[in-house]
């Protein structure tokens, strides 16, 4: 099934050169799957570093990059430009010298000001960046789409033919209930992308006012500002996992509910629940994770999980070049 999404991915964008950068130049893993994509023709990628350490690297893994394009920040001719476009896009919160510092010492800033000029589709980064310094630039730079007011990490979870959204397992530690309501109705658009029909729920603990604590309030709430944002989307809540995934449990938990064990959509409370829980289906189920992929930004930024490998990178590239179609 992982190959079939992919097939249909890859149709969808080859031939359309869309422009992604890779920041980190340098890693293997990176290196390995630009490699790839370039020789397949599908991406036109933009890695970020020192032409020649990048050249040597390639080099010494045996990997060749025909039509890549590297920039190296210390030597790229229109960094005024792009000094000037970001000390304005900060508006004041960031100086002139600042953000000139950035650009040179920060790869994942310079690549989001490439995005953010339209001289690049979208990014992936990640590899070897922890999640607050590769999405930071862009929350800052790319900002959220309008009428969203925060931007969250899914992960498409596939086993054979299984096929979850898993929400959010990347960004937002502590949502609260709009949070969790903007995050579900945008996962649940995300999951049509992967030709996953949605059916939503809402976890916690609790099943259908099991337990009442500020936790499962939270999560109830959610539900019903959910339903008022997307009435025709198939959700409901709070559930505990079994109830929402296991027919007869959620016969005796939650016999009225439009969700009867057969929920493909899951939305965690919170960014601990939501970690934790795709990385133990991961990893003791045998789930692939595809992700984390970034949803409601301006454009698309993609964060790898550090103990990704280049098959998981070449994957994310493919995400982050449809989204930008
Ligand atoms: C995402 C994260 C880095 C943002 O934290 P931060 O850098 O301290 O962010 P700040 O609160 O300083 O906000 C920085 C900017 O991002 C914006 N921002 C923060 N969270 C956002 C979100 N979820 N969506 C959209 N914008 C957001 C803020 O509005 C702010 O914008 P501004 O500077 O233009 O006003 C932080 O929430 C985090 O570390 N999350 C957990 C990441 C993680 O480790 N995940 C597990 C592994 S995948
Ligand atoms: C998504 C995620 O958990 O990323 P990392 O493993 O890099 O922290």
């Amino acid at each position: 099934m992982s190959s079939d999404l992919f097939s249909a991915l890859k149709e969808k964008v080859a031939g359309k050169q869309r422009k992604i950068v890779f920041p980190e130049g340098l890693d293997e893993r990176i290196l390995t799957a630009v490699s790839r994509l370039a020789n397949e023709q599908i991406v036109a990628p933009i890695v970020i570093g020192n032409e020649e350490a990048v050249k040597q690297k390639a080099s010494e893994l045996g990997l060749t990059l025909p039509n890549v394009e590297i920039i190296d920040p210390h030597q790229y001719e229109e960094m005024d430009e792009l000094v000037r476009a970001f000390v304005e896009r900060r508006n004041g919160k960031v100086t002139e010298e600042a953000a000139r510092k950035l650009l040179f010492d920060d790869e994942n800033y310079f690549g989001t000001m490439l995005v953010y000029m339209d001289k690049a589709h979208g990014l992936v980064s990640g590899a070897a960046h922890s999640t607050a310094d590769t999405v930071r630039p862009a929350l800052q730079i790319i900002k959220t789409k309008p009428g969203i007011r925060k931007t969250s990490g899914v992960f498409i979870m596939v086993r054979g033919e299984e096929k979850y959204v898993f929400a959010d397992c990347a960004i937002n530690i502590a949502p609260d209930s709009q949070d969790l309501a903007e995050i579900a109705v945008e996962s649940a658009n995300t999951a049509k992308m992967f030709d996953i029909e949605p059916r939503v729920a809402m976890l916690s603990f609790s099943t259908k006012g099991s337990a009442k604590s500020p936790e499962t309030e939270k999560v109830v709430e959610a539900v019903r500002l959910a339903k008022e944002m997307a009435p025709d989307l198939v959700l409901d809540g709070e559930f505990q996992f079994d109830a929402a995934f296991v027919p007869s449990v959620a016969k005796k938990k939650a016999p009225d509910s439009v969700i009867q064990g057969d929920a493909n959509v899951f939305i965690f409370p919170s960014l601990e629940a939501g970690n934790i829980g795709y990385k133990i289906a991961q990893r003791l189920g045998n789930f692939e994770a595809i992700g984390p992929i970034l949803q409601g930004l301006n454009k698309p930024v993609n964060d790898l999980s550090r103990g990704c490998n280049a098959e998981d990178v070449y994957k994310l590239t493919l995400i982050t070049a449809a989204q930008s179609l």
